[in-house]
């Protein structure tokens, strides 16, 4: 199957007038050439197929929105080939607007002063959407999304998670085969964030709908999107699997063996003590070989072992650990 987006050593310099100080040095500005170069993306090149779910992962100004704004066709690359369905983003943006739906976390598509289903009924004339797939769509984004009771509301009245919802459902309306989604979930409560989440893998697995989203969340990732794409400084440093990110990176699960009573010190030879509580030991799995049931065979009878708990390393972990130790493992993706 072709990539339904494709990127060759994408670029985006910002060039940047240099302010002076003072009057006098505003008036100079406003004749000067000098510029400061900003390199916000750095030759990325990566590949996604259709009905994916990626995420795009990367500290402040490591270049996720401009790469957005570049895959949506708000700006041109300036260096390497992008190509979105089929397309060069920059270069076709009407044709591109009608294939995609854009949701920008901090920035709302929505009438502010409108009620939501007249902003609705707007993107219906815009894009031309047919009355009956109109219908069918409101109707499943209404119930999927839970929105019946601020559909005919002003924008402004809504609660910021109300008002995401109302985002995404705008986005969706005209089935547009790839959703990219700047920082969907930033502001919103726990349980907000978790019905954006829940809907969002939906419409992937469901509809088919490519999601590439931003984000510093890291549980939105772990829930939508099985593949990640990390970059930092405008450049790529990681594009594939969370799985293989963890297994990369060494597992290092925890566990806990709890004891009816202390048993004293215990070293073993599968996993290393992270910490003693007296009746609860801590370990470390360094080696992902190991199971638990070499631990336990380990450990043996005759302890009063009373629980035992295992625990994957947590998300924020594994890319914790990535970034500090990024200077190994950058280098071409795989
Ligand atoms: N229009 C612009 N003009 C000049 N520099 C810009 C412009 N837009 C972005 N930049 C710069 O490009 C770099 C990348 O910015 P970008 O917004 O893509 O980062 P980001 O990864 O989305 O960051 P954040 O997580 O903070 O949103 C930053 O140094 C930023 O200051």
């Amino acid at each position: 199957m072709a990539p339904i987006i494709s990127a060759a050593g994408v670029g985006k310099t910002f060039r940047q007038l240099k302010r002076q100080s003072g009057f006098g040095g505003a008036i100079k500005s406003l004749f000067s050439r000098d510029y400061t170069e900003i390199r916000a993306v750095a030759g990325v090149s990566f590949a996604i197929e259709p009905g994916e779910a990626v995420g795009y992962l990367g500290p402040n100004g490591a270049g996720k929105s401009t790469m957005i704004k570049m895959m949506t066709g708000i700006l041109t690359p300036s260096a390497g080939t992008l190509s979105v369905l089929g397309r060069e983003p920059h270069a076709h943006r009407m044709t591109n607007a009608a294939e995609i739906g854009v949701v920008f976390g901090q920035r709302s598509q929505l009438w502010w002063d409108l009620p939501v289903r007249d902003s609705y009924d707007l993107n219906r004339h815009i894009y031309d959407i047919p009355e009956a797939r109109f219908g069918d769509n409101l109707a499943y984004l209404t119930t999927m999304l839970d929105m019946a009771s601020f559909l005919d509301r002003p924008v402004r009245q809504l609660s910021l998670g109300q008002r995401m919802r109302a985002e995404i459902a705008m986005a969706l309306l005209h089935d547009p085969k790839i959703l990219f989604l700047d920082e969907p979930t930033i502001g919103l409560d726990v349980v907000a964030k978790d019905a954006v989440r829940k809907f969002l893998s939906e419409i992937n697995r469901d509809r088919g709908t490519t999601i590439i989203l931003t984000t510093h969340d890291l549980v939105d990732i772990e829930e939508i999107c099985p593949r990640l794409i990390m970059v930092d400084d405008g450049k790529l440093l990681f594009d594939g699997e969370l799985k293989r990110l963890r297994a990369s990176l060494g597992s290092r699960r925890r566990l806990t063996l709890e004891f009816a009573t202390d048993p004293g010190p215990i070293t073993l030879t599968t996993a290393t003590l992270a910490a003693d509580d007296g009746a609860a030991k801590h370990f470390i799995l360094e080696d992902e070989a190991v199971s638990l049931i070499d631990v336990l065979n380990e450990v043996g009878r005759g302890h009063g072992l009373q629980d035992v708990k295992l625990e994957e390393p947590d998300i924020e972990e594994v890319i914790r650990t990535f970034y500090q130790n990024k200077p190994n493992l950058a280098g071409p993706a795989s």
